[in-house]
Parts: C-alpha cells; structure tokens; sequence
C-alpha cells in the first residue's frame, strides 16, 4: 500500500479533485465526514486525511509515503522530504500588512502578529529590521485592528479578508502553491509506484496549461 497525506479543508478539496482525475479516486472520502483513513484496494493507496499544517510531519517520518502541502508549511517547518512537484493549486501569496493609513516607525521595534514564525523571522532578517514576534494560531487580521501589533505576515488570497478589516497588503514575500512531496526513504523503495503518479500528475498539469492556452 502506499500511505498518502492528503490536506484536509479547502486544498483538500482541490487536491482529491486532481488525484481523481488522474484515476486516484479519492470520492469515498466525502461519503464519511468523520473518517480519516480511506483505502482505494484497486488503486493499491491508502488515504490519511489530516490537518494541511501537518501533512509534512507524517511523510518526513514515514507515516505517509507522499503528500500533498502548501509551500508556507515547507517554509515555515523545512521539512527532511523531497518536494517533487508545483501543482499549481492553493495558489496565494505570504504578505506583510497592516491598518489603512498606517505609518511605520523605523526607530522602533516592529511588532509582528503571525502563524508563521519563521517566514517573518526570516523577511525581517533579511531586510535588518529588528521584530518582536506575537504567535497567534488564526484570525491573525484582529491583531492590528486591537494594536494588539504593528502589522502581520500572513496568506492573502483574494484580499478580501484584508479589506473587509480595514486592512490592506505593505509587501508581498513570497508567492504559495501546493506541493506534491514524498518521504525520502519511500521514494527509493516505492520508486515505481511514486514516478507513475509523479507522471501521471505532470500530464495533467500539462492539459491543464493546454487548456488555459484554448
Ligand atoms: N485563503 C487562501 N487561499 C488559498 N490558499 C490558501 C488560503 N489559505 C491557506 N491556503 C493554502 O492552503 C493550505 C491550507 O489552508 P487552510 O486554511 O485549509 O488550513 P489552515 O487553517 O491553515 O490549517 P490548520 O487547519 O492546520 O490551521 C495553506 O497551507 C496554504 O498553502
Ligand atoms: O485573501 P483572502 O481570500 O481573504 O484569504 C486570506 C485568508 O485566508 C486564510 O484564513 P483562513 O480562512 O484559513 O482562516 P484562519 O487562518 O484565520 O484560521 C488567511 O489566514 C487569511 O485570513
């Protein structure tokens, strides 16, 4: 069997889209909500759902063979796996951002509201900007609206959330997609069975472009 992490939520729904289409029917997981492993016997895999920030955590020590993963969490956690593959979905940008009209004050110690640790850590070093860090777990556009911090480094997709809170973007980090990774361990003694699927993707990626092209 080869143990696949797929994302739960949003990504998920994009990603068993795609593994279906290139014949990983992954349908049964919407016919029980509360279930997390999912065995497609034609197909020999074994799906496991889990949260999208903890797919790398079980194919780096080998409880998923593969996976599927936003690049923030690569980023944030570099994790020991091999990331074969852009799927050019969950597509959206890590941005620094703050309150409309906000000024920023260069002699003082920015204050950054955050889930992503070590991307802001990392930004501001590069720009030698000196941050105290506030490590919130969601709703991170709140923090700024109750001078709770300066500004935030977070997704932004559409912006909406942003402009609905009166907030908006200061600088743009770094672009996200999903990431098809694997275990390095299973990647050489699953080799076949994880280069079909590496293939079978990368033809459907191909389509995809043809199609846009049309
Ligand atoms: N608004 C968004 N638009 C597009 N992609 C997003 C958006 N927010 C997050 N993503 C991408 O999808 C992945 C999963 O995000 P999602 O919001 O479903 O989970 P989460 O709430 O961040 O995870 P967790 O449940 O572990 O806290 C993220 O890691 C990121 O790569
Ligand atoms: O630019 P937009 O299209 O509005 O998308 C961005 C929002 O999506 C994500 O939030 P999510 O829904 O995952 O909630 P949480 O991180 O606050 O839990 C992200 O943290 C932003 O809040």
């Amino acid at each position: 069997m080869l143990n696949i992490a797929l994302p739960k939520g949003r990504l998920g729904d994009k990603v068993y889209e795609m593994f279906s289409q290139i014949g990983y029917d992954c349908r049964a997981i919407y016919e029980d909500n509360r279930k997390l492993v999912f065995e497609n016997a034609e197909n020999g895999v074994r799906y496991l759902l889990v949260k999208p920030s903890d797919v790398a955590i079980y194919v780096e020590h080998g409880a998923a063979d593969i996976g599927v993963v936003g690049k923030d969490i690569l980023l944030e956690s570099s994790p020991d796996v091999y990331e074969l593959l852009n799927l050019g979905i969950g597509k959206c940008r890590v941005a620094v951002a703050a309150k409309n009209g906000y000024v920023e004050q260069p002699d003082r110690v920015l204050r950054v509201a955050t889930k992503y640790m070590n991307i802001a850590k990392n930004y501001y070093a590069g720009i030698n900007r000196e941050i105290e860090i506030i490590k919130l777990n969601g709703s991170i556009e709140l923090a700024p609206i109750l001078g709770l911090s300066d500004v935030i480094v977070d997704i932004v997709e559409t912006g909406s959330t942003l402009k609905e809170n009166d907030l908006k973007v200061i600088t743009d980090i770094v672009p996200i997609s999903a990431r098809f990774i694997a275990n390095k361990s299973s990647f050489k003694f699953k080799n076949d069975r994880i280069e079909e699927m590496l293939q079978k993707l990368n033809a459907l990626l191909q389509q995809r472009e043809e199609a846009k092209k049309v």
